[in-house]
């Protein structure tokens, strides 16, 4: 009998369900595309573009619907002979200055055999060889830039990209820029002169509710699986289950993607609502499996000395009585231990991402308050990757409790 054989009953198309699939059409987004069609039409009419700034939680359409609308801006605007419209796309993440920024925009505008080095200019040197090739292009040229938060304070180039052709860097292109972030804060915090250039569109994507993630999850399906492999009431719960949690259809479609691998791997014909509980249950624990994994080495000296704090069973315990442990290993494993302060810091980084619960109690009638931490998750779990520290010397504690 061979090993592998075809799905014929979950998967009709699964990478429809994948992260980098783009779909033909987008569900739920009305207000928004039109919003959206309506700052790009001054492209179609051959005016200098507006430069627009979408913003909203990770997971809400953003980058697909400006994938879907930028696509159709350059089928239609192919009718006319005085357009000529160039997109360049750029994921900004790790790109933490302009100078960065204006590199990686001249590699990607120029072939591969031609690329900049990506230091050693000065950032002026950098941005002429910027208006250099966008004059080459010539016409309209959208500049996408994803994940802009990750430029941080250093944004000058928002503003001088827009504002290049009028201070006469430019003479033949018309550049717009298009700026996706899922950052409030980097929207807020943005110089008047740069919001005002950078925003001149504003466009909020809210989250989704549950009847819209409904619509997009069975739109999706019905490329993704076979119809009888799923019933209304899945898709119903996926579509709940992440509209209480994050209101993001990237969500929402993970959870039906893994409900159908479990089908699947158990050899089931239907996804049910338990697969869906599980799904839920797997994807929670690799996530925060991620966010220990990607801690520094301060975190991880913390996740440790609560791991053996936990083991002894002395959590919840207080900062007092983890600072002395993290100290230990921290000198064992020939690091510098920060001070008090600091490590408390990760303590608070580690309640954060949903690894510690920290509760605040108070001391009495003389006043005072102080926090007690435990873990919110499976000790398992925390076991399983603090395993993988190899540059830290695990107490004997911690190492007899997880090989
Ligand atoms: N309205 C929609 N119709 C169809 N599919 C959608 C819709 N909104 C989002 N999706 C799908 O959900 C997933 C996440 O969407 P997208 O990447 O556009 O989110 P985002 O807001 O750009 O998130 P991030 O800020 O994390 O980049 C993608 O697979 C996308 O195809």
């Amino acid at each position: 009998m061979a090993t592998f054989t075809r799905d014929t009953e979950i998967f009709r198309n699964e990478d429809m369900l994948r992260e980098d699939y783009q779909p033909d059409s987008i569900t739920a987004r009305e207000d928004e595309i039109s919003t959206y069609t309506a700052a790009l039409q001054p492209i179609v009419n051959g005016a200098q573009p507006r430069n627009i700034f979408l913003y909203g939680k990770t997971g809400v359409g953003k980058t697909a619907v400006s994938r879907y609308l930028l696509k159709q801006l350059q089928r239609d605007t192919e009718q006319y002979d005085d357009v000529e419209l160039s997109v360049c796309w750029l994921n900004c993440t790790n790109l933490s200055s302009s100078y960065q920024v204006a590199v990686n925009l001249v590699n990607q505008l120029r072939p591969a055999d031609d690329q900049i080095s990506t230091t050693g200019y000065p950032q002026q040197r950098v941005f002429d060889i910027l208006y250099e090739e966008l004059d080459q292009i010539g016409g309209t040229v959208l500049l996408v830039l994803d994940e802009i938060d990750h430029i941080g304070s250093d944004d000058e180039i928002l503003y001088e990209i827009p504002r290049a052709r009028s201070n006469g860097y430019l003479s033949k292109a018309k550049p717009g820029v298009i700026g996706i972030s899922n950052d409030f804060g980097f929207r807020d915090d943005l110089s008047p002169k740069v919001k005002d250039t950078l925003c001149e569109e504003e466009i909020h994507f809210s989250p989704y509710n549950a009847p819209e993630l409904r619509a997009i999850l069975e739109e999706r399906v019905a490329g993704a699986m076979y119809d009888d492999a799923v019933d209304d009431a899945v898709i119903a719960l996926c579509a709940a289950i992440a509209a209480q949690d994050t209101g993001s259809a990237r969500q929402a479609l993970d959870i039906l993607y893994k409900s159908g691998e479990i089908a699947r791997t158990n050899s089931e014909k239907r996804l049910t609502e338990e697969h869906v509980h599980q799904a839920r249950e797997k994807l929670e624990q690799s996530q925060v499996e991620h966010g220990m994994r990607e801690l520094t080495k301060h975190g991880h000296l913390a996740l440790v000395a609560m791991l053996q704090l936990a083991f002894e069973q002395e959590t919840p315990a207080r900062i007092r009585d983890v600072y002395p442990l993290y100290r230990r290993i921290a000198e064992g494993s020939n690091v510098d231990p920060l001070v008090r302060r600091r490590m408390h810091d990760h303590l608070a980084d580690l309640a954060m991402l949903g690894i510690l619960d920290r509760q605040m109690k108070n001391e009495g009638r003389a006043g005072g308050h102080y926090y007690q931490y435990e873990f919110d998750v499976d000790l398992d779990i925390v076991g399983d990757v603090v395993r993988d520290f190899d540059s830290i010397a695990l107490p004997k504690g911690v190492t007899a409790r997880i090989e």
